[in-house]
């Protein structure tokens, strides 16, 4: 399947692949402070690859011993993410985009039997995202619906210019979902596994990112 604007981490040999696959390990991944920690390196290498592709411009800088040339962003992004499991992936990203403001979503999966899947979303927290350029990072990208309901809830807070989706692993179904509903988006992946089981769950995946990051919910 060809798709347009997507970059696929573990596609070239790298070290994105141990931290994905250590994600992925049914003998590593409960080591819960290991799991958090992965994917927030997954994140710091996720806002390197999107940063080679923003504008930037020339500006000075003086050192002890000359002044020299150096190229800086020429405008920050404004981060978002989809509690919970966003969080360690949202870290990383602030960690290389240290001064973006952020977004905060709050929305969960309401899975029941024989129905289809319900997003609640329940919180939204926003800067001013007129103009801006948006970054929406949450680990699975299963069926697309989370991430598609928390970006259409933040255009209530102004109209981005340029919209790039991070995460770690998705399904196809859910890429093709997201590029149909919000066309614009580039997206920066991990991983790209195989598909969707019944229960909307990513196959090979890792399991629950929320659960496995913060414990089960009840
Ligand atoms: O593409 P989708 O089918 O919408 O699924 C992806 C969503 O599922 C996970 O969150 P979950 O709802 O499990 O909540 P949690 O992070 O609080 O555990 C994940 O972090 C995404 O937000
Ligand atoms: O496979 C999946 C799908 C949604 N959320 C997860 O945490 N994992």
């Amino acid at each position: 399947m060809h798709y347009n604007n997507l970059h696929i981490l573990t596609d070239t040999p790298s070290l994105a692949n141990h931290f994905v696959a250590e994600l992925r390990d049914v003998n590593i991944q409960h080591d819960s402070l290991r799991f958090r920690r992965n994917l927030e390196r997954l994140g710091e290498l996720l806002a390197y690859e999107i940063s080679k592709t923003l504008p930037y411009t020339s500006a000075g800088v003086t050192t002890p011993l000359a002044q020299t040339q150096t190229m800086l962003l020429k405008a920050q992004p404004v981060l978002a993410t989809i509690l919970r499991a966003g969080l360690p992936l949202y870290n990383g990203m602030l960690n290389y985009f240290d001064k973006a403001f952020s977004t905060f979503v709050g929305a969960y999966r309401v899975e029941e039997e024989n129905t289809e899947l319900q997003i609640n979303m329940e919180y939204l927290a926003s800067t001013d995202l007129h103009d801006k350029i948006l970054i929406l990072a949450d680990p699975m990208l299963a069926t697309g619906k989370s991430l598609v309901k928390a970006y259409k809830g933040m255009l209530r807070h102004g109209k981005p210019v340029q919209v790039h989706v991070a995460a770690v692993i998705a399904s196809p179904e859910g890429v093709k979902y997201l590029q149909e509903e919000i066309p614009e988006a580039n997206i920066w992946l991990g991983a790209l596994d195989e598909h969707l089981n019944e229960k909307s769950y990513i196959v090979p995946g890792l399991g629950d990112a929320g659960d496995l990051a913060f414990g089960p919910k009840i």
